[in-house]
């Protein structure tokens, strides 16, 4: 595709759709425009090089492709390499991510808007398991439309028990497939009064639930108002050991606090994920930073996943910022990808389409660099619990320092 490319003093090259001057991602941008060895050096520098080499993308199946061409959803695959050990095999994993837009319009009704998404979802979860992904994990809350910037009630109606109707259609293929699948939802907790919270299910690959975490860091930040509909999560830092490895989430804006990801990092997560909601003006310039930023302090994989679309409701509602009201939250933008704990990661998904991106990863890779780079063992927890600890009292200073010759009279 010739690249369209109209951004001038500021002004953004992003089309209606989503798309980057009409490309999927900054990626396809680049490597349509650049000749080939320039794509590659900037390519490089851009998403890094895997034990010295670039990632390799991984030949699926063909029913997978069919299924990605019929239901016009994006399909790349990758695969990250660890070094050879003389005294353990490799532990490889295939991982899924799907990123997705609503099915229906949030003006129909509810039922029938989840519904759409359980069917919109069957055919890229089935290229998945076509795929023999060992793990797969969808995007925040994704029963529904992202309406926590409504401030209306109503979408409450879309929380279930960890046990209801999403985590049954799962299970299912978790059983069919022999799949962990996690499941990040509305949560509505019977046994506590009906209350909500934002969770995510682990589903094991027989079809069990193994356990649930709940967000803990919720935004308070534009039109994420979604402190009006659950509390801060109650369930610490879990990490899952489920047969294909010890897994963790770290749901959404949980991303920005790099002690959350350090707790899951401690309690032994090799993967995490971080199933999100988020819009282009507000954090785009963050996402490809924090996450592998996490993968890298932690020795451990991350994997990014963000809604798609815009998505439209039928009342509109102001920001506090002054600016006209407005009835939707801005654009979903998509590009989902895999950070390693080497520095490298994946190419992302589309900006703008529903996607299923698959990596093999080595976890052997976790361990090893922790032993190339050593960050656990020169972390120096002890000084930052106490400065915590001094920290949280009603009483605490800052340790700051002033130069004395600041405060004097010339
Ligand atoms: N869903 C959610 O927590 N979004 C907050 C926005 C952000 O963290 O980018």
């Amino acid at each position: 595709m010739e690249a369209k490319i109209t951004a001038e003093n500021g002004k953004t090259a992003i089309g209606k759709d989503g798309s980057v001057a009409g490309f999927d991602s900054l990626h396809r941008l680049l490597q349509s425009s650049l000749p080939p060895h320039l794509f590659q050096e900037a390519s490089r520098l851009l998403i890094g090089l895997n034990c010295g080499k670039t990632l390799d993308s991984v030949a699926l199946p063909d029913p997978a492709k069919s299924l990605s061409v019929n239901h016009d959803f994006d399909l790349q695959a990758f695969s990250f390499r660890a070094d050879k050990e003389s005294l353990r095999e490799p532990r490889s994993v295939r991982v899924g991510l799907i990123q997705n837009s609503i099915a229906l319009p949030t003006t129909e009704p509810l039922l029938d808007q989840k519904r759409g998404i359980f069917e919109k979802l069957t055919p890229i979860i089935e290229a998945a398991g076509a795929s023999g992904v060992n793990i797969l994990c969808l995007q925040e809350a994704w029963t529904m439309p992202f309406a926590f910037c409504t401030r209306e009630k109503k979408w409450c109606e879309f929380a279930e028990p960890v046990d209801g109707e999403s985590t049954k259609f799962l299970q299912e293929f978790a059983r069919r497939y022999n799949m962990v699948i996690v499941s990040p939802i509305l949560e509505r907790d019977v046994n506590h009064g009906e209350t909500l919270w934002n969770t995510a299910v682990i589903i094991g690959n027989h079809g069990n639930i193994i356990g649930k975490h709940r967000k803990n860091h919720i935004p308070r930040v534009g039109d994420f108002n979604e402190s009006t509909y659950y509390m801060e999560g109650n369930t610490g830092h879990p990490v899952f050991e489920t047969a294909y490895g010890k897994i963790a989430v770290n749901i959404c804006y949980g991303r920005h606090h790099p002690l959350n990801w350090l707790a899951f990092g401690l309690n032994g997560a090799e993967i995490v994920f971080n199933p999100s909601a988020t819009v282009g003006e507000l954090s785009e310039p963050m996402w490809p930073i924090e996450a592998r930023n996490a993968a890298i302090a932690n020795s451990y994989f991350v994997c990014s996943i963000n809604r798609v679309g815009t998505e439209h409701f039928p009342n509109p509602f102001t920001s506090g910022d002054g600016k006209p009201q407005h009835a939707d939250f801005g654009h979903f933008y998509g590009s989902s990808y895999v950070s390693a704990p080497d520095s490298s990661c994946t190419a992302s998904l589309s900006r703008y389409r529903d996607g299923l991106l698959i990596s093999d990863m080595d976890l052997n890779l976790c361990r090893q660099l922790k032993d190339k780079w050593g960050f656990r063992m020169t972390a120096r927890y002890e000084i930052y619990a106490d400065l915590l600890a001094h920290y949280v009292k009603p009483d605490f200073e800052p340790q700051v320092i002033a130069d004395p010759l600041l405060h004097k009279k010339a």
